[in-house]
């Protein structure tokens, strides 16, 4: 027993992270391929693991990694979500002392090689713009509560995207921008792909202005929620990926024609990481 201070759980949870595995299914000579990495967590009815040591009720982080490769041989992964779904069913039934069962799902986006416009028997291709993921939230004695879209969209616009007239003090050295680049990170639902994109890089020509990413990140959300009934509440994060300006002054010996090139430093890290979440008020459902 430890002494100290007087504590309670506020949440317990314990999975493998990262298993993953390839499917490889053969109808003749046409193979279809399946490559997931999957998440899973399990919250028990108890934490004598935790507070006395007692292993007697933990199904191992590796047994949860052996159930993710059986059930994927025993009934095929058709959909993320439907093995996201069988996996918490399976170890909410088995174990009748967990209490909650997590498994969150990425799909490596591997599309069919094209020849001459036909798509190949087994050869595939990653395409890396689009990632899916799905999480199953299972709590026993309650429906299971499925989230599901695309990670990892990264977009960029090279005009119409300024940030200007903030905080002016002895902290700041930034200056304004009239005119940069706006590059970010989406992970959003699938359906609201097309508003997210829509919102960020307006009509085709023109585009539309953007005076800074919280305002477009406020956009965006107003236009799901404008355009998606059935979305109560939305939150987005919006990473603020940059590029710098290179400082070419520093080259006073070069002379540099003046031309239409821009060279600009893409920056790793860091990140600006703007966020907001809405929902609809009240007096709107009325
Ligand atoms: O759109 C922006 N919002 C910020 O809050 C911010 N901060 C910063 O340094 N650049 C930007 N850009």
């Amino acid at each position: 027993m430890s002494a100290g201070v007087k504590t309670e759980f506020t949440f317990t949870g314990y999975g493998k992270n990262y298993v993953k595995l390839l499917q490889v299914r053969k109808e003749g000579k046409i193979h279809y391929i399946k490559e997931i990495e999957v998440n899973s967590q399990l919250t028990l009815n108890n934490t004598k693991d935790y507070l006395q040591g007692d292993n007697s009720d933990i199904i191992a982080t590796d047994s949860q990694k052996n159930t993710v490769y059986v059930l994927a041989k025993q009934h095929g992964v058709k959909t993320i979500e439907k093995f996201a779904l069988l996996l918490c069913d399976h170890f909410l039934n088995k174990y009748r002392h967990v209490t909650r069962a997590n498994v969150y799902i990425e799909e490596a986006p591997w599309k069919r090689i094209e020849i001459g416009g036909q798509e190949h028997s087994h050869s595939f291709i990653l395409n890396r713009d689009i990632t899916r993921f799905c999480e199953v939230e299972h709590k026993r004695d309650s429906r299971p509560m499925v989230s599901a879209g695309i990670k990892d969209l990264k977009i960029m616009k090279t005009t119409q995207s300024a940030f200007v007239k903030f905080v002016n003090d002895e902290f700041r050295t930034l200056p304004d921008a009239e005119d940069r680049v706006f590059c970010t990170i989406v992970q959003s639902r699938e359906g609201v792909k097309k508003i997210t994109l829509e919102t960020f890089a307006g009509e085709p020509r023109e585009g539309v202005y953007s005076p800074s990413v919280q305002n477009t990140l406020y956009l965006t959300e107003q236009n799901v929620l404008t355009k998606i009934p059935q979305i109560e509440e939305i939150e987005m994060v919006l990473p603020n990926v940059h590029y710098f300006d290179v400082d070419f002054k520093r080259f006073p010996k070069i002379d540099f024609k003046r031309n239409q090139i821009q060279v600009l430093q893409p920056v790793d890290k860091p990140s600006g990481n703007i966020k907001a979440a809405i929902k609809r008020s009240v007096k709107s459902r009325l």
